[in-house]
């Protein structure tokens, strides 16, 4: 099954809510991981079912990276908000060093998710 991690910053929830909704037929076939409070609201205001890390900044995107360092993802969406300052950004940075290291698919915009997501569709229909 496809595993897909879900994170985004608090100015950038609602739009992943938008895009979760977007693709929920396709994501309700994904085994989806998300940082705390994504998750918590992807899952309320979805449907979703949304396994859940800690918060961001309490460790939810070194968790994440973990995961991606043992390969267990398929993908990621990470909404990043480029115009706010994290107290955490040590984490994030490892986390996108390490979704490089391996080669695992991150998407940090609205238009790359989709790119993402939609390539991620291609693969299993191709399967
Ligand atoms: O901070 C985050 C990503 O760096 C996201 O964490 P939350 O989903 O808990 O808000």
């Amino acid at each position: 099954m496809t595993r897909l991690a879900l994170i985004a910053h608090d100015d950038e929830k609602p739009e992943m809510i938008d895009l979760a909704e977007s693709y929920e037929s396709l994501l309700s076939t994904f085994d989806l991981v998300g940082t705390g409070t994504t998750g918590k609201r992807v899952a309320e205001e979805t449907g979703l079912t949304v396994e859940r890390k800690e918060s961001g900044p309490i460790g939810g995107d070194a968790q994440i990276a973990a995961e991606v360092a043992e390969d267990r993802l398929d993908g990621i969406v990470f909404l990043r908000d480029p115009l706010t300052a994290q107290p955490h950004e040590p984490d994030i940075s490892a986390l996108l060093r390490i979704c490089d290291v391996h080669d695992t698919p991150l998407a940090t915009t609205r238009t790359t998710a989709e790119y993402v997501l939609d390539g991620l569709a291609a693969d299993i229909e191709g399967d």
